[in-house]
């Protein structure tokens, strides 16, 4: 594949590559986990990954791809959590653990007890679910050495790499727009939430500083439903108020297919396709 780029990106722009269709997404997704698990590996030994749910789930199936021998991914020493999660059984369609273990987890040898699950067996009756389900969250992140989960400043975690999704409406993670917990800026590192306002009303989640914290943050922008608003996040979105939660996850890095870039004018975007440049390249874009 060969790497188009019309002119240089202005220094402190975000990283954005548009991939010519959500398959070469999916492998570039595979590409950089696998490159993050290997560096991480190699630094101390462990890689922790965060992923989201809803669309970003079925992109995770490249990494399927990479399970053999000669790109040696060591499962075994990955750590595996979720930034959100509905608080339903984990082998209900909604469950974002769910839809990985479907995707992908069940069929690469990783073992179970790496993959950080909330436990729901904790809120068979719905009473309290979330409040339950993030302190036990909270408590088995912290449950884990430093080796694994190494900690930062204000004694946030540390995570290698998260994969994020953003909804129609800018959220991430299960952080609306507007709502008091986008703005939570403290220690705390699993929040519950009740009043989600897309369903399941019930839900835990990363709090938006341990987000920040992590060292490598990954936005998939896949299909026509991501454009205007990845040009919102992108392009002219408050980044402090909490109206667009997604616009403020410091220093992401941006895949797009080119349906989720057709809405872009000023993000500066490296064009990853297969082919011919002369179908290529912001010259092209703006002349729309
Ligand atoms: O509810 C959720 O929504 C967001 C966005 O999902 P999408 O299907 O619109 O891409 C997701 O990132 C989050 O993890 C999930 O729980």
């Amino acid at each position: 594949m060969e790497n188009f780029e019309s002119t240089p990106k202005p220094e402190g722009a975000p990283e954005c590559t548009v991939y010519y269709t959500p398959e070469l997404v999916s492998k570039a997704i595979a590409e950089l986990t696998a490159e993050s698990a290997r560096s991480a590996i190699e630094e101390r030994g462990y890689f922790t990954l965060g992923l989201a749910g809803g669309s970003l789930i079925k992109m995770l199936s490249g990494l399927k791809k990479d399970t053999n021998e000669e790109n040696k991914i060591e499962w075994e020493k990955w750590h595996v959590f979720w930034v959100d999660e509905r608080c339903v059984p984990l082998d209900d369609p909604e469950s974002n653990f769910g839809g990985a273990y479907e995707t992908l987890f069940k069929d690469v040898p990783i073992p179970r007890e790496n993959l950080h699950a909330i436990d729901d067996g904790l809120y068979e009756a719905n009473e309290g679910a979330s409040a339950k389900s993030a302190e036990a969250y909270d408590k088995e992140l912290k449950s884990l050495s430093e080796t694994i989960l190494p900690k930062g400043d204000g004694g946030l975690p540390i995570f290698d790499l998260l994969l994020l999704g953003f909804g129609p409406d800018g959220h991430i993670c299960s952080l609306f727009p507007n709502h008091s917990l986008v703005k939570v800026n403290d220690a705390r590192w699993i929040l519950p939430i009740a009043d989600s306002p897309k369903p399941p009303p019930e839900r835990i989640t990363f709090s938006m500083p341990v987000v920040n914290m992590a060292k490598r943050k990954v936005f998939a922008a896949v299909g026509e439903g991501k454009a205007e608003m990845a040009k919102h996040i992108l392009e002219d979105a408050n980044k402090t108020d909490g109206s667009i939660p997604a616009a403020m996850v410091k220093d992401a890095e941006w895949l797009f297919d080119t349906t989720g870039s057709s809405k872009l004018t000023t993000t500066h975007v490296r064009f990853e396709f297969p082919g011919t440049p002369t179908l290529l390249g912001l010259d092209t874009k703006e002349e729309d």
